[in-house]
């Protein structure tokens, strides 16, 4: 994102991690606490005390009935703690799941509040993936090994306290492994924190080759073009790009890895070795039980300190990807800076005040100093070639990119000051690149589940109204009728006009202040084109209505057109004040009349005209 905010340092990502899912499920950060450190002590004090007692009774030649009690103590507390560790194997399966929603709809919740532009910057995909994938996944993980890093630091916490008993200079041999593996430790998690960020582009890329190849979307240009090698290729390429990037983080992790084992461990265990034999050696034979029972010791407290380090490390690991996460939440979406105001009653005049916009990395406006005013009710017609910047212009209006230059104003107030919420809540959008959900249609006309008789009656006559009742009569389920088959072997699959219809009786359910249609009957028939605009401007009497479309012969019907040419209002007027202008419009007007008369062949006429079917 924009601003680069200071990294947590490890430290505070894991107070950070244990602050989500405290958040999450406070019963989880107990319970996993409780698991690991209580087994862990339990250990060492089964190992090295009862080594020691061991020993000690042989030594001292005490009764056996001593040791058998320490046997029984040490067997109750067993029982104990593992009651405890089985009710938390059975509690963290269900409360896993519990964090995994948190944290995904804290992401989904912000994902949705900031600006679209964001969708358009590589950095906003790779925190937002990170966040997604590696964050849900990552939390669960870090606490797990965090509670089993500090289970292990109190395991040979315990033991040390034990062996200082026997010989406090025996503790000297436990620091080594202890400063080394931290110090390392730390490294190299630095290293794999660096190699994630590092591959995350190559990642994605990886990833979207996969998607492209599993989405029905894709299948029939895959089939139909050569795309298949040039994905092929990319997948390739980034997938020697992470081996390499892998390559070069993994040689350092491995020497630091080596040197934390071999010096600071090996230090320790044969520094041990060397000093009790000599102490064995100046001391004459009387303390060599307790001694032989500390060098056993001793090897505990290297292993749990290894175990405290590598747990540590993978925390430590996961807890890094926390800052994907502090940053992605974080995060201050220019449009929901500010707006905080209500809308009183219906969105009426809307006014653009020399407004420009040019995409975020784009060179040039894509639209340029615009001035105009829609009055409350009037239904306008925005026309113009590709790419002249229609689009653009109804999602400034609707607040979906934030102006560059300039103000828009509805109901004398300028659109950053409403609460964006509740601004976009009064716009009913049937988009260009328009999206059918995987839901029943009744969810996808409705966008909510059509619960009262009231509800599934508006979204019959909204589909009605869209053109789709034919279609809807021939559903078994209606309403209830899956869309696609992604779920649901019966589901209805939609064609192209289908699917707009489908949008369009969004709109009409929705009853909105202002309807945008951007290209609404590019894949309707005409007969079905004309029924949908004829609907539309009936039941939006009184709205204000913005209509895309190339089709010329819809735009007649708006109170007025707007001609847009490189982001600029060319021309404006009625229908036939254009035309009588005779400029842009009027040219391109003739131009498609002139098609649409010649569009059916001489001899296709010919041949209908002795009696054949006419196919066009
Ligand atoms: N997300 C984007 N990022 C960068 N440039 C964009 C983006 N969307 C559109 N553009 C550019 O802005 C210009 C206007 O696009 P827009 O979609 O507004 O045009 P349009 O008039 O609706 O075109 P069409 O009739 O083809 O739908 C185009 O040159 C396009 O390449």
């Amino acid at each position: 994102m924009e601003k680069k905010k200071k990294e947590m340092n490890m430290a505070e990502s894991m107070k950070y991690l244990l602050k989500t899912i405290w958040k999450a499920d406070k019963g989880c950060v107990i319970f996993s606490f409780y698991k690991n450190c209580s087994e862990e002590i339990f250990v060492s004090f089964f190992f090295v005390y009862m080594t020691q007692k061991i020993y000690e009774c042989i030594e001292k030649k005490s009764p056996y009935s001593q040791l058998a009690k320490v046997v029984i103590i040490f067997c109750l507390l067993h029982i104990c703690i593992h009651i405890g560790s089985a009710f938390y194997t059975y509690n963290i399966r269900l409360k896993t799941p519990i964090v995994y929603r948190y944290i995904f709809d804290k992401v989904i919740t912000k994902a949705t509040t900031i600006e679209i532009t964001r969708y358009e910057q590589p950095d906003f995909y790779d925190k937002f993936s990170r966040s997604l994938d590696e964050c849900l996944n990552k939390a669960m993980d870090g606490l797990s090994n965090l509670t089993r890093s500090v289970g292990a630091a109190m395991s040979a916490l315990a033991a040390l306290l034990i062996i200082a008993r026997v010989d406090p200079v025996l503790i000297i041999f436990v620091f080594p492994p202890v400063l080394g593996a931290f110090a390392f430790g730390v490294k190299e998690n630095q290293q794999e924190y660096q190699l994630r960020k590092e591959e995350t582009y190559d990642l994605r890329v990886m990833e979207y080759v996969k998607r492209v190849f599993y989405e029905k979307k894709y299948a029939g240009e895959i089939r139909l073009y050569k795309i298949r090698n040039i994905l092929f290729g990319k997948h390739k390429e980034s997938y020697e790009k992470r081996y390499q990037i892998h390559k070069k983080y993994r040689k350092k992790i491995a020497f630091y890895q080596f040197i934390r084992i071999v010096f600071f461990v090996g230090m320790t265990l044969f520094g041990t070795y060397i000093y009790v034999t000599y102490v064995i050696k100046t001391t004459g034979e009387s303390k060599i039980g307790a001694y032989v029972a500390m060098l056993s010791g001793i090897g505990f407290v290297s292993w749990q300190v290894k175990e405290s380090v590598h747990n540590g490390i993978e925390a430590g690991k996961c807890c890094l990807f926390m800052n994907n996460l502090k940053e992605f939440l974080e995060y201050q979406s220019k449009s929901t800076d500010g707006g905080t105001k209500k809308i009183q009653g219906l969105i009426g005049d809307i006014s653009f005040h020399n407004v420009s916009f040019t995409y975020e990395g784009g060179k040039s406006k894509v639209i340029d100093d615009l001035t105009f005013t829609i009055r409350k009710g009037e239904h306008i017609a925005l026309v113009g070639e590709n790419g002249a910047g229609k689009t653009t212009l109804v999602k400034l209006l609707m607040g979906l990119y934030p102006v560059s230059e300039g103000k828009i104003i509805a109901d004398g107030c300028d659109i950053r000051e409403f609460e964006p919420k509740e601004y976009h809540s009064r716009f009913g959008t049937v988009f260009q690149d328009l999206q059918i959900f995987a839901l029943p249609l009744g969810e996808n006309v409705l966008m909510k589940e059509p619960k009262s008789e009231a509800e599934k009656q508006l979204v019959i006559d909204s589909l009605r109204k869209a053109q789709f009742g034919d279609t809807l009569q021939s559903l078994k389920n209606g309403i209830n009728t899956m869309i696609t088959k992604e779920f649901d072997e019966d589901g209805f699959v939609c064609s192209g006009g289908q699917a707009q219809k489908i949008a369009i009786a969004r709109v009409f359910a929705k009853n909105p202040d202002v309807v945008i249609l951007d290209e609404p009957s590019s894949a309707l028939d005409p007969i079905a084109e004309y029924n949908m605009y004829h609907n539309m401007m009936q039941v939006s009497e009184g709205k204000t209505v913005f209509f895309i479309s190339h089709r010329l012969s819809s735009a007649r019907i708006a109170d007025k057109i707007y001609f847009l040419e490189k982001g600029k209002i060319k021309e404006s007027g009625t229908h036939n004040e254009l035309i009588e202008l005779n400029g842009s419009y009027a040219q391109m007007f003739r131009l498609q009349a002139q098609n649409y008369q010649e569009s059916v062949p001489e001899n296709y006429i010919n041949q209908s005209r002795v009696g054949e079917e006419l196919h066009v």
